[in-house]
């Protein structure tokens, strides 16, 4: 990995030019993706904005008139002896209304901004949230599985309420503050060309090195997103319900908190040497700004005395130069924090436009009904890695059968389950459903015939019956077939001895949520994958890891009734269960070593009969 300085020397050498424009690189997006989210409300934004932007400079001018008109209506008085005239006052009065209409209308303008920035932000926020959501749908488990993309997906979801809004405001009144500006600089020309471009020249290099920076700060942030990310995993496992068990037992908070500080440590360090000169840098040329600022006022005072200005016009300029440089200085505020702006819309469309997989094929019949399910030759490899996890598997399971899967820890078990699912697709060889490749299949079409439940299952925060629902979403709120998954799962039960029944909560989430045992999940897991009463392939991961040795029994023996007529693929570590099967596979090292029937696999005396043998006697 290089280091962060060689990212920055490498940014200086691009120009300070484009420097100071990729702080506006995701601007126009952002205004895109408002304008998507609500036309309306933008517009309101802009004409806002706009009104917000002209108004103190007819403010400033209105002042002039007013001034200009005191001096003219006191002549006029002073020649007289008689009481002040309402005729002698009027034009003044006048003058003074109209300013009050415009400051007014300043207010006006600036409560409609503020209002409509917080409805957007709400529009807004779901809006991005949605996109975020609907783009995880289309992802492949590959790329969920992809610590860099699993990074940019938490990071788009985490701000996604507040960036782009944020980033949004910030342009718009960027650009009030630059409409304020120019419709100053209109009155100002007025005075001298000259003084405007001295002001001009001045204001300039602050901007330029603060785009600049702004620049470094986006680099540097991205550069360091991995430590970032470490950071953000301590946070999580030091203060979530489901590892605090683990922190609290082995008393790992001090040496978590140390790993946490010290990457703030190291992080830190780098924040201040860029913030450092980032600030030294605006000091200095702020300084010439504000000095090239004075010495134009001086100016004006001078050429007052000199009778060359009315006191109107200099009362014009005073307003102009004070608000003229708070906007500067809110503008050069906004320019500084749109590196995060930035930051977080960069690594949002990053995300969004992450190429998702073709789609895949139309089938919804194969070319040999009835033929099964084959792996020919099948290989496979997990992206990002060197080491095959599966070789040379060559299967073939027809209609009715059952198979289970033998093999130790890490033997490539649930890699074959997560190909025949279509999670992954084999890097070599191909796998055939009645006779065509999966990939030809249609992908719902798939899915409605393949009833699986993984070892690592889904424990969704949902009511009982929900969390059976799922298996099917077409019958998610099924309550008949809710029950009658949950009988084929052995969980009715003690679904019926909770207190609300089906519609008891799960987890601790929310209130009065209930807390299922490990064994009761597993029941709830089993019964999840009977809801698919459709699916003729019905594929079970250690199933009953969980279960005490009854309930195994039984499970076993509703299985086989259940399963008569499809096609069942079991993972299993216990061969009271698996020595049911009509084909056990015997799997080592990504390799089949051994296929057969219980009694031939006895037979043939091999690794098979030998563990078969082992977990025999360790029960008697
Ligand atoms: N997502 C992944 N990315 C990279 N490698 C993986 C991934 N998942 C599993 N592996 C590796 O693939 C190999 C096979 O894993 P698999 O989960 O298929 O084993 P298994 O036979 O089901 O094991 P167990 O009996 O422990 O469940 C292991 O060496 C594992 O490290």
């Amino acid at each position: 990995m290089s280091s962060p300085h060689a990212h920055l020397h490498a940014s200086d050498a691009t120009g300070s030019l484009s420097g100071f424009f990729s702080v506006f690189r995701y601007s126009r997006r952002a205004l895109g993706l408002v304008w998507d989210t609500s036309r309306g409300l933008t517009i309101g934004l802009a004409i806002c904005t706009l009104v917000a932007g002209v108004l103190p400079a007819v403010a400033a001018w209105v002042g002039k008139l007013i001034v200009d008109a005191v001096v003219a209506a006191m002549a006029i008085h002073s020649q007289t002896e008689a009481p002040l005239e309402f005729a002698t006052a009027w034009p003044v009065l006048r003058y003074v209304a109209l300013e009050a209409l415009v400051i007014a209308l300043i207010a006006l303008a600036q409560r409609g901004l503020s209002a409509q920035q917080s409805l957007l932000r709400a529009l807004l926020g779901q809006k991005v949230n949605v996109m975020i959501l609907e783009k995880a749908g289309t992802l492949s488990l590959a790329q969920f599985e992809d610590s860099e993309f699993y990074d940019k997906l938490t990071r788009a979801r985490r701000e996604a309420s507040t960036r782009p809004l944020a980033l949004v405001n910030k342009t718009f009144g960027l650009l009030q503050n630059a409409i304020s500006l120019t419709s100053f600089a209109v009155l100002l020309v007025q005075f001298s060309p000259w003084a405007l471009l001295i002001l001009l020249i001045g204001a300039l290099p602050v901007f330029v090195s603060e785009a600049k920076f702004s620049g470094d700060a986006f680099r540097l942030f991205r550069w360091r997103s991995p430590q970032t990310r470490m950071q953000m995993y301590l946070e999580t496992v030091l203060a979530r319900e489901d590892s605090i068990k683990e922190v609290k037992l082995f008393g790992l908070e001090p040496l978590f908190l140390k790993r946490y500080r010290d990457i703030f440590d190291s992080l830190y360090a780098e924040d201040r040497r860029l913030t450092i000169r980032r600030d030294t840098w605006g000091f200095l040329l702020g300084l010439l700004g504000t000095l090239a600022f004075y010495g134009a006022y001086g100016w004006v005072v001078i050429e007052t005395i000199g009778g060359r200005l009315t006191l109107g016009e200099m009362t014009m300029y005073l307003m102009v130069f004070k608000q003229g440089q708070s906007a500067l200085s809110a503008s050069l505020t906004a320019i500084s924090g749109m590196y995060e702006d930035n930051l977080y819309l960069s690594n949002l469309y990053e995300y969004l436009e992450q190429p998702v997989a073709p789609s895949t094929g139309s089938l919804t019949e194969g070319a040999l009904p009835g033929d099964g399910i084959r792996f020919e030759n099948v290989g496979f490899t997990y992206p990002g890695t060197q080491q095959p996890v599966l070789q040379d598997i060559d299967l073939h399971l027809r209609p009715s059968e059952s198979l289970a899967l033998v093999g130790q820890n890490g033997s490539g078990k649930t890699t074959l389950i997560k190909l025949l699912t279509r999670l992954y697709d084999p890097s070599e060889g191909r796998i055939l459903l009645d006779g065509s490749d999966l990939k030809e299949w249609d992908d719902a079409t798939l899915r409605r015939r393949i009833g699986v439940i993984f070892q690592d299952f889904e424990r969704y925060q949902l009511q009982v019956g929900e969390n059976l629902g799922v298996g099917d979403v077409a019958a998610f709120t099924d309550t008949v077939r809710w029950e009658r998954a949950a009988r084929q799962g052995m969980a009715d039960a003690f679904i019926s001895r909770l207190e609300h029944g089906y519609r008891t909560q799960l987890g601790r989430w929310f209130k009065d949520g209930q807390e299922l045992s490990g064994g009761q999940w597993q029941k709830i897991a089993l019964a999840r994958a009977y809801m698919r009463e459709e699916a003729d392939i019905l594929v079970l991961d250690e199933p009953t890891a969980a279960m005490d040795a009854a309930a195994e029994a039984q499970v076993f023996e509703q299985f086989r009734r259940h399963a008569r007529h499809r096609m069942t693929l079991l993972i299993s570590h216990r061969f009271s269960t698996v020595r049911a099967a009509d084909q056990i596979v015997v799997i080592d090292a990504g390799r089949i070593i051994e296929q057969g029937a219980h009694e031939e696999l006895l037979a043939q005396e091999g690794r098979y009969a030998q563990l078969f043998r082992m977990q025999a006697a360790g029960y008697q």
